[in-house]
């Protein structure tokens, strides 16, 4: 059945999502923040600065006026940076209820306490409230393009997971669904931390031996916290864990894979973050993964490194030759 959908944020995944939603017989409303360029989607029936190439359908409209886009809809999907996460929250507030429930696709920690976003969520509309993350290997771009694409809903009931599966699901758009949203959430954010780690090796031509050891020790290291944090390991050998990590840490349209290549390669972290001109989630999020890594006490070598290179001066050079120079260990602990 189609349903009246507000997409929140409309950057590259913002307007891949509402597409995928309009091409499922949806009306579909996205935000904008900024009301020039929400003007000119409207106008030009294309997002220039975020997704260029793609036109967008009569059943999508854009506008820059928030209480409008909320207005009557049935569902609503949170699209923005994580870092805008909890200003967003507070405000869609007064148009949420439980009929409606919250989603969001957003991949990233609470900036300044590590909390995961359905705790966040949790605490602002209490536990009643029907919640779903949508996540997995989707680069916005393939999804626009109409390319076979599978994502995990984690949702605090099933019937939420189903519900939010279900709108999104067609046209060679895969939806499964999940109830471990602790899982899923460490998947999407960890792996982009990772990313920055395997793109400044590749940066660095260190060869496909490295980013292979990079990939599965960064598994591992996911899994350690993912243990800690009650997560449901097969959540993270799934498409929001080992899926994302993968095609996050090897395909060149990963922003934070890019901005490992371009460090890698000399550049400085503005330098690199100008050029690629779209949130670079990896950055916030390694200083989070720190913050948890901490809390719950456990070894995190590789995020260590990226966080270290990011916001301490560190080398990346270095840093391999202090990853290769750990204690000998088992493997499996
Ligand atoms: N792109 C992708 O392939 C995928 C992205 N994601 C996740 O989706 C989230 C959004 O990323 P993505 O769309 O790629 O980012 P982009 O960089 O493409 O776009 C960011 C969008 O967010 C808007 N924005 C920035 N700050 C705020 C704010 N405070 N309030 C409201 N809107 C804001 C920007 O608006 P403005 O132009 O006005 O600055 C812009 O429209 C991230 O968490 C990302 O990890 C997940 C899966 C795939
Ligand atoms: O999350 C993504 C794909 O699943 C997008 O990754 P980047 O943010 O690194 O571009």
């Amino acid at each position: 059945m189609s349903a009246r959908i507000a997409v929140l944020g409309a950057g590259s995944w913002g307007t891949a999502l509402a597409l995928q939603l309009a091409r499922q017989g949806h009306e579909v409303r996205l935000w904008a923040r900024d009301p020039a360029q929400a003007e000119a989607m409207q106008r030009d029936r294309v997002n220039e600065r975020y997704l260029p190439g793609f036109a967008l359908p009569e059943n999508l409209s854009v506008s820059a006026d928030f209480d409008a886009c909320l207005a009557d809809v049935d569902r609503l999907l949170v699209v923005t940076p994580s870092h805008a996460f909890p200003e967003t929250l507070e405000r869609l507030a007064p148009h949420l209820t439980p009929e409606m429930g919250l989603a969001w696709a957003s991949k990233g920690f609470e900036p300044g306490s590590g909390r995961l976003l359905h705790v966040v969520a949790e605490e602002r509309f209490g536990t009643a409230m029907p919640l779903a993350l949508i996540t997995g290997p989707s680069f916005a771009k393939e999804v626009a393009a109409g390319l076979p694409t599978a994502v995990t809903v984690a949702a605090s009931s099933p019937e939420f997971g189903e519900t939010w599966a279900g709108l999104l699901h067609g046209s060679g758009f895969r939806a499964y669904y999940t109830s471990d949203l602790t899982g899923a959430e460490l998947g999407g954010a960890v792996k982009n931390v990772l990313a920055v780690a395997c793109g400044m090796a590749d940066g660095l031509e260190l060869g496909a031996n490295t980013r292979a050891a990079l990939i599965t020790r960064g598994l591992a290291e996911t899994m350690r916290l993912g243990k800690a944090m009650d997560a449901d390991p097969r959540t993270l050998m799934g498409l929001a864990g080992i899926g994302d990590l993968v095609l996050t840490c090897t395909g060149d349209l990963s922003r934070n894979r890019r901005l490992g290549l371009a460090l890698g390669r000399g550049q400085s972290v503005d330098e690199a973050v100008a050029e690629i001109g779209q949130v670079v989630e990896g950055i916030k999020t390694s200083q989070e993964t720190m913050r948890l890594a901490e809390r719950y006490g456990v070894d995190m070598p590789i995020t260590e490194q990226v966080h270290g290179i990011l916001f301490k001066g560190w080398n990346a050079r270095t840093g391999v030759k202090v990853l290769m120079e750990r204690d000998l260990k088992r493997e499996t602990e």
